[in-house]
């Protein structure tokens, strides 16, 4: 049966915006369920950001119950949760940020570092996710201007999941790609959630949200649609465009 990976009770998250009080996030209670490749969608400003944020650790919430597995994380410290995420969580945003003096070999191992040990065994694996997103021998040496930007995106996936995280989240992961090099970096995430990542992205883009199982459409801080569709590559494409466009529609997308 389907677990629950990720929960919130009545999550809220506020800004104080110039005096005065911003409710972005308003009594969200969701569930992430193991497995899936969850899509966070909504107009722009409606909070899918700030909801990821949250619910990844990286920013507290302002009131409200996060439950990662049976842990409850809302009241960690900054420490407690930069420990928590660099255990539990792979995070891949819009923009890279590799380490302009470290080649791609490098950035990755540097991530992994973190919580592991430099071992031969580290290096063999960070040199076979490279290989499997695409990259050789030659690429491992190169340094971050020396890449394109999809083959950047794909040094950052790589330095995202090498250390097994439970969660995957991604913040519109193809924004700053040309559509040849999306389809690439979608393709990635497709094949890393066939063997069995957890992931959770936000995105605006239609494309990229049919590669999800499910969709959480947000609206005046809550979550107004929930739309689930089978793993990408198992139905028909055609109607799976039709169905998340029909989908979308509704919820005035
Ligand atoms: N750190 C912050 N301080 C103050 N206000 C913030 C902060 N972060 C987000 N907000 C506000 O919260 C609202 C939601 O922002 P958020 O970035 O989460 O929306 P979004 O749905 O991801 O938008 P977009 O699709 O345009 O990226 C916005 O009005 C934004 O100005």
């Amino acid at each position: 049966m389907a677990s629950s990976i990720l929960r919130t009770e009545k999550l809220c998250k506020s800004f104080s915006n110039g005096g005065t009080q911003q409710h972005v996030i308003k009594n969200l209670d969701i569930d992430i369920i193991e497995g899936d490749f969850t899509v966070i969608m909504g107009s722009s400003g409606s909070g899918k950001s700030t909801l990821l944020y949250a619910l990844s650790g990286m920013d507290k919430p302002t009131l409200g119950k996060i439950f990662f597995g049976d842990t409850q994380i809302q009241d960690y410290t900054n420490d407690q949760l930069a420990q928590f995420r660099r255990g539990n969580c792979g995070f891949v945003f819009q923009s890279v940020y590799l380490l302009d003096d470290q080649t791609v070999l490098d950035n990755v191992l540097t991530g992994a570092l973190i919580v592991q040990k430099n071992t031969p065994e580290l290096v063999s694996k960070a040199k076979e996710l490279l290989k499997k997103v695409g990259l050789n021998e030659e690429d491992f040496k190169k340094y971050s201007n020396q890449l394109s930007g999809g083959e950047a995106q794909r040094v950052g996936i790589v330095r995202a999941v090498i250390n097994d995280p439970k969660i995957l989240f991604a913040d519109e992961p193809t924004g700053a790609l040309n559509s040849a090099s999306s389809r690439d970096v979608l393709d990635i995430f497709t094949e890393i959630h066939k063997n069995g990542q957890s992931i959770v992205m936000v995105t605006h883009d239609l494309k990229t949200a049919l590669r999800g199982t499910r969709v959480l459409y947000l609206r005046d801080g809550g979550v107004v649609g929930d739309y689930r569709m089978k793993p990408y590559g198992e139905d028909d494409k055609q109607e799976r465009r039709a169905g998340l466009t029909a989908f979308l529609e509704e919820m005035g997308w």
